[in-house]
């Protein structure tokens, strides 16, 4: 259970006043399977889907996309074992992490400038080969705890084995969709998205969230002079980092993201589908012509909520710009180049909130 300290729930929940936001009527969707199956004229039809997608909103649903369900329930199991341990127990786990490292659990503190959810999660680190086993072991919040510690180190380990195999098939199925992105975007290179993820030395995560129902509802009625209303904020609105993210959640509803014109809009549901947010690396290379959608979480009343991302990044040494052919001749580039190492030095001393690109437009 999340305990709060005095003054902070007025942090994570929203006035009263704020209504729940409606649900998107039309969540754009692609089919993987028929995507693949569906000769070139499918295809085609399905990048285009993709790209007007990226454009429009920055987000859309995946489904027929080849990941065993019963992997995605033994993923979403374990989560829930795992946030069922005790305080101190999940505590742990964090603890054999080098200070200053975004990795492990954490609980409300989302990054390190003060901001505040409703929410407990780990971070974990993701090589190329999927593992952090091996070599790896030493850095990983899950497996370098010590033996005698209160979680026994086998399931520890079977845990992250399964989020290890939860990885490389998310992965795969990521690299499927930016070669979407990149048919629809009309590249002739089309692994130029993929590649980066797929690079031994890629940047990227996985983040487990837990969420649990909102805080008691006696002192959500202090705050709100007895109304009992307020939502109560999750995940505070952002947009995320890398290229791409790919969400899975269980039925338990909170996602919300911001149309182009700043209206709030909830996602209904689905956990038996993924769904895809561009980041701020692709807005970049795609020019802004794909959009990073900002997003947020509110708490369910009732219902915990479980979601695991996977945030595919490129490799720190990358140089980012936006790709000349999606510049075009005569074109203006929005962004300076950047490496990623420098985008995520910038990144680090911002709120969850702030614009993280602002830095790198080229304004005039
Ligand atoms: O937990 C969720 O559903 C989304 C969380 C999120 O946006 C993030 O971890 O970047
Ligand atoms: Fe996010």
């Amino acid at each position: 259970m999340v305990v709060l300290a005095k003054g902070e729930l007025e942090q994570i929940a929203l006035p009263a006043v704020q209504k729940a936001a409606p649900p998107l009527a039309d969540v754009p969707e692609v089919d993987l399977a028929t995507a693949a199956s569906g000769g070139a004229e499918g295809r085609a039809a399905a990048a285009r889907a993709v790209a007007a997608a990226c454009e429009e909103h920055g987000f859309f649903k995946v489904t027929g996309h080849g990941v065993p369900l019963d992997l995605l329930a033994r993923v979403e199991n374990a989560a829930a074992a795992f946030f069922a341990l005790q305080q101190r127990e999940k505590e742990s786990a964090m603890s054999a992490v080098a200070p200053g490292s975004p990795f492990g659990y954490a609980s409300k503190r989302i990054g390190s400038n003060g901001d505040l959810g409703w929410v407990e999660y780990l971070l974990l680190g993701v090589t190329a080969a999927g593992a952090s086993t091996g070599d790896h072991s030493a850095d990983d919040p899950l497996l370098s705890v010590p033996d005698e510690d209160a979680v026994p180190a086998a399931w520890r380990r079977s845990f992250r084995d399964l989020l290890n195999e939860y990885t490389v098939a998310v992965r795969r199925m990521t690299c499927e969709v930016l070669e979407l992105m990149a048919e629809g975007l009309g590249m002739e290179d089309t692994d130029a998205f993929a590649r980066l993820v797929l690079d031994d030395d890629s940047d990227s995560m996985l983040r487990v969230n837990h969420y649990p129902p909102r805080p008691e509802l006696k002192h959500l009625q202090q705050l709100h002079g007895g109304g009992g209303g307020g939502r109560v904020t999750g995940f505070g609105e952002h947009t995320d980092p890398q290229i791409i993210s790919v969400l899975r959640s269980n039925a338990t509803s909170g996602l919300e993201i911001a149309l182009r014109d700043g209206t709030w809009v909830s996602v209904p549901p689905d956990q038996g589908s993924f769904f895809v947010n561009v980041g701020d690396a692709l807005q970049v290379l795609t020019n802004g012509r794909f959009r990073s959608v900002r997003h947020r979480v509110m708490v369910n009343s009732v219902h915990s909520r479980v979601s695991v991302i996977f945030f595919g990044g490129p490799p720190l040494r990358e140089t980012l710009a936006p790709l000349p052919q999606l510049v075009g001749e005569g074109g203006r580039s929005r962004y300076r180049e950047f490496t990623w190492r420098e985008y995520k030095s910038s990144a680090y001393r911002t709120k969850l909130a702030d614009n993280r690109l602002c830095h790198f437009e080229i304004t005039s």
